[in-house]
Order: structure tokens, then C-alpha cells, then sequence
């Protein structure tokens, strides 16, 4: 058995922890690939964030018909060139992920890599099997890092397994744009994914489970997106996914409806129903290594597993799926490998997120159900797009800023907006959040650009009923 100082298992926010600091030990990296071409770097470059948002802002301008007729202006979409679109998108990825496992392979005289599955045998134990050969390799070290991630979940649906169907995963490299499509799923891969896709002229049909698309957001939000979507795609709220069909023409879906059974046809079928952690992949029980009950490592605020010298960080281990906060935890694990002695802890008070859908969505804090549930006093402000002179530029109809405080000390507990901008609006408010300042101070003793966007957020701030 091959004993080092560090292995790390997986590629993408795992990637980032080896740098220079660490050239006096003999680090190993381990990474199977992900994706139809088996890359490097995990899921955010490959099959996630990157090209996600690489497509939304395509999806963005072929929709620019559609704001322009609200402007007046005549625009029309002629054509959106799929395979030129798609490659430009992987044309722009692939190589940075192929940059990235030569680095890992020649870059630094103290690091190699594996291209293989890492299971653990025993506590500190490993065991990789080469992806090409099926050869194992025995490994053991002083410290592992734990940087697996997750992959899309697939629903126990009757022939499903059996159909043809994609996963974010496939999706974004389809040879064709199809006709239609059907998503199941309404979180956010699944909205994401609708905007891309009938940006570019499919006919998207997205089946919910709930009575409301993005249900995990602020209430007024969810509302608000679901009736926008309603009126954009072919909504199928409060449905049972009962079976699927698929032979090599697309795939038929079977649900349980208001008024009995519907049958959904579609060239292709998208499954995005959440993302499970691959602790099973990397044999997390056969570590000695303590899981939680859906199945993340458990890990306490410094990145630190139940065994003692190995670390996890990101979607293998973290409650957030995000890329933020998976690099934010990276940069805890490096600093602890590297100052055992002076241990940091990762801080997860108020972590963003946002849904690059249209419109934009984008939130921070607790949603309105959460501060009731919580019997936390607050109170909160609304203040629409419609009302500021920017909204009038853009003619906006739909959108808003939702802001929850404490009616008594003015600290922020939330801040959710829907509309143009919102990941970058909200910025502010996060910043306000995290270093404690209060919605009056954060209204009044500042300017505020006349006549940006940001009014949108001096305007609920103000609005605000504090005592
Ligand atoms: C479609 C999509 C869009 C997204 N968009 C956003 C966004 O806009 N903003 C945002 O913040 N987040 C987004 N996310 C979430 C974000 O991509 C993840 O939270 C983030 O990439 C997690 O990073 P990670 O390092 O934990 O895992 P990953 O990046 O998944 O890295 C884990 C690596 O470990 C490898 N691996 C797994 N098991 C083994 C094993 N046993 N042996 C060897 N290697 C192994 C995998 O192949 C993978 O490369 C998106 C996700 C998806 C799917
Ligand atoms: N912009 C971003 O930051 C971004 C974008 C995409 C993905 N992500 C991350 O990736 C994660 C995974 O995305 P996702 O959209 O797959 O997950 P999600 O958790 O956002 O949504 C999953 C959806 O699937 C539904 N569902 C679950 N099981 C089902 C079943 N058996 N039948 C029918 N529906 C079912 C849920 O009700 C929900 O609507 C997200 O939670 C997010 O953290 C982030």
C-alpha cells in the first residue's frame, strides 16, 4: 500500500486546495471524471454553473424580441444555431477542464493524479480503480480530503430506468435542440434549464409535484414565478409521475391529474428532481466515516469528519448545493490541513443563492415561512420594479424586492427579489447582512444612484415599518 501525506478526492472545489503551501508534501488527487467526456473539474465548470449561465445569457438575447415589443421596438429572432451555441459554450469549457488534469498530472513535482474511483477500505484506507485499466491502486495517508460532490438524482419511477432520458449531466451537449421537451422537476436545474431551452424555441413542459414551482423560496416569490412561468411554459402543478414510456423516438410521461391520467409527449425528457451525495460512490460507511440521514458526510463547522485527519467540503457534505459556499468551504479545509494548530470554521450564517431563470431570482436570510415558523419577530417591506424609474425604462410588470427586519434593532433578515438583475441587486444586502449593517443606516447615510436599479433596494429599505 502507497502511503502520502494527502489525498483529495475529487476535482472541482477539492481542486483548489493544493497550491504552492503545500510543496513540502506528497499530495495525491483522485477524480473519476464527470460527464459524457469524463472531465476534470468537477461539476460546476463542466456540467453545472458554467455552462448553465453560458446558456441563459444566450437564452437572454433570443428572447430580446420579446422585451423589445414591450419597448416598441420590432426586433425578430431569425434563427438560434443550436450547435454553434453548444460549441461555443464546451469550445470555451473543455479546454480549461483538459488544462486543468495536465496541471494536477506535470504541473507541481509533488502532486500526481489518478483518473479513477476512490473507495475507502478502512479508516484512511483507499482503494482506486483506474477508469481505463480497472486496475487497483492501494493508498493510504496522513490527512483526505473528501471533495466527492453530488450527482442528479433519478426518481424510482416505473420505466424510467428503461427510457431514454437526460440529466443535467447530458442535456446541455443534445446533438439537436428538439421540438419539445419535458422536465421533471420544478427546483432550480429545472427553471434554469426551461428558460435555456424555450429561449430557443422548444416547447418546454414542466411537471410539479407541488402547487408551486421553487417552493423552497420566500412564498410571495414562489407565487409570483409560478404564475409568470404559467403564462411562458406548459405547467403541470400538483402532478404524480405515474410511469414512462421511451423508445428511440423520445419518451412518453404518464401522470396522475386533476381529471385522471395525462400522457406528456416530448422528444426529450429531463430529469431534475435534485442532486444525491456520492458518499456511496466513495464508500464513506467502509471509512469509519459518520453519514447523516439523507446521506452527506457529517462534518462540524471547521470541515473536520467523525475520523479524525479526514476533511469533507461542498455537496458531498454541505446542507447548500452551491459553488460559493463549497469554495468558501475549500478555502476552510486548506487553512486547517495547513494550521492544525490554529483551526477556522467555515461561516454559514447568510448564504446566497440565485436562480438564473427568467425572471431572476435571488435570495439571502430567512424566507417569510421561516421567520413565522421560527416565531421570529419581524416585519417586512415590498417595493415593485413598477415603482422605480428604472422599472419604467424597462417597463416592468412583475417584479419586486422583498425584504424581512427586525422591527425593532432595523438588522435585516432577509432580502428576496425577483426581476431584472436580481443576483447582482441583492449584493448589497448581503453585504449589510454580514457585517451587521442596519436597514435605516444602509438607507440613509449613503447615496444612492438616480436613476439605477439599486433604488429598488433604498426604496424597501425606506419602506420598511420599523418601530
Ligand atoms: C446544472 C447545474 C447548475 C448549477 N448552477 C449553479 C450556480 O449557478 N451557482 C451555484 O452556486 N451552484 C450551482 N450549481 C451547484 C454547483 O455546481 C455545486 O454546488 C458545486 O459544483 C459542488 O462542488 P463540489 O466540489 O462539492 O463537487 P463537484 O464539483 O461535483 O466535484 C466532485 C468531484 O468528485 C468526483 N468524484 C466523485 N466521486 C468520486 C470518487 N469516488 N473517486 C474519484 N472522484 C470522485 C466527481 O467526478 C467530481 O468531479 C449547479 C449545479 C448544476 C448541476
Ligand atoms: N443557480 C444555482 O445556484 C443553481 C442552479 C442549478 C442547480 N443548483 C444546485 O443544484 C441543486 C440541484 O438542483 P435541482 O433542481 O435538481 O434540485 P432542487 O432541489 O432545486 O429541486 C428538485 C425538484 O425535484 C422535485 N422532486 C424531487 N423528487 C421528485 C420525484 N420523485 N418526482 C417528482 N419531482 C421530484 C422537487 O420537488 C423539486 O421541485 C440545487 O438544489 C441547487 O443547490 C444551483
Amino acid at each position: 500500500m502507497r502511503h502520502v501525506d494527502l489525498v483529495v478526492i475529487g476535482s472541482g472545489s477539492g481542486n483548489a486546495i493544493v497550491d504552492e503551501r503545500f510543496d513540502d508534501r506528497e499530495v495525491v488527487y483522485v477524480e473519476k471524471g464527470v460527464g459524457s467526456r469524463g472531465s476534470y473539474g468537477g461539476t460546476c465548470l463542466n456540467v453545472g454553473c458554467i455552462p448553465t449561465k453560458m446558456l441563459v445569457h444566450t437564452a437572454d438575447v433570443a428572447g430580446s424580441p420579446e422585451e423589445g415589443s414591450r419597448l416598441g421596438v420590432d426586433l425578430s429572432l431569425n434563427d438560434a444555431d443550436w450547435p454553434r451555441i453548444r460549441d461555443r459554450v464546451f469550445g470555451r469549457i473543455d479546454p480549461i477542464a483538459d488544462g486543468g488534469q495536465k496541471y494536477r498530472q506535470t504541473g507541481r513535482s509533488n502532486t500526481s493524479l489518478l483518473i479513477g474511483t476512490a473507495r475507502f477500505t478502512g479508516p484512511k484506507q483507499l482503494s482506486v480503480i483506474d477508469a481505463q485499466t480497472g486496475d487497483a491502486t492501494a493508498l493510504s495517508a496522513d490527512q483526505i480530503v473528501v471533495a466527492a460532490g453530488s450527482r442528479p438524482a433519478v426518481p424510482d419511477v416505473p420505466g424510467l430506468a428503461e427510457s431514454r432520458f437526460h440529466t443535467s449531466d447530458s442535456v446541455m451537449r443534445l446533438e439537436q435542440v428538439p421540438t419539445s421537451m419535458t422536465i421533471l422537476g420544478s427546483g432550480f436545474i429545472a427553471v434554469e434549464m426551461a428558460h435555456i431551452f424555450s429561449s430557443l424555441g422548444v416547447k418546454v413542459t414542466v411537471v410539479a409535484r407541488s402547487g408551486q414551482l421553487l417552493r423552497q423560496l420566500d412564498r410571495d416569490v414562489a407565487r409570483q414565478f409560478t404564475e409568470i412561468a404559467g403564462a411562458r411554459w406548459d405547467v403541470r402543478l400538483n402532478r404524480a409521475v405515474r410511469r414512462v414510456e421511451g423508445d428511440g423516438d423520445g419518451a412518453r410521461v404518464f401522470l396522475d391529474g386533476p381529471d385522471g391520467e395525462e400522457r406528456l409527449e416530448a422528444d426529450v425528457l429531463l430529469v431534475a428532481t435534485g442532486r444525491v451525495p456520492n458518499s456511496d460512490l466513495i464508500g464513506a460507511e467502509d471509512g469509519g466515516i459518520e453519514l447523516t440521514a439523507d446521506g452527506r458526510v457529517v462534518v462540524d463547522e471547521t470541515q473536520a469528519t467523525t475520523v479524525p485527519g479526514v476533511w469533507a467540503l461542498g455537496d458531498i457534505s454541505s446542507p447548500y448545493q452551491l459553488k460559493h459556499v463549497a469554495n468558501r468551504e475549500a478555502r476552510t479545509v486548506a487553512h486547517n490541513l495547513l494550521h492544525p494548530e490554529d483551526l477556522i470554521r467555515t461561516d454559514h450564517r447568510y448564504v446566497p443563492y440565485a436562480v438564473f431563470t427568467d425572471p431572476r431570482i435571488a435570495s439571502v436570510g430567512l424566507t417569510e415561512q421561516e421567520a413565522e415558523a421560527n416565531g421570529i419577530a419581524y416585519v417586512t417591506s415590498t417595493q415593485e420594479y413598477a415603482g422605480i424609474a428604472y422599472g419604467w425604462a424597462m417597463e416592468d410588470t412583475t417584479g419586486f424586492a422583498k425584504l424581512l427586519a427586525d422591527p425593532s434593532t432595523g438588522a435585516l433578515l432577509g432580502a428576496h427579489i425577483i426581476g431584472p438583475e436580481a443576483p447582482t441587486l441583492i449584493q448589497p444586502l448581503i453585504q449589510a447582512m454580514q457585517f451587521g449593517l442596519d436597514a435605516r443606516t444602509m438607507a440613509r447615510d449613503q447615496y444612492w444612484i438616480h436613476p439605477a436599479m439599486p433604488e429598488l433596494i433604498e426604496n424597501a429599505l425606506l419602506a420598511l415599518p420599523l418601530v
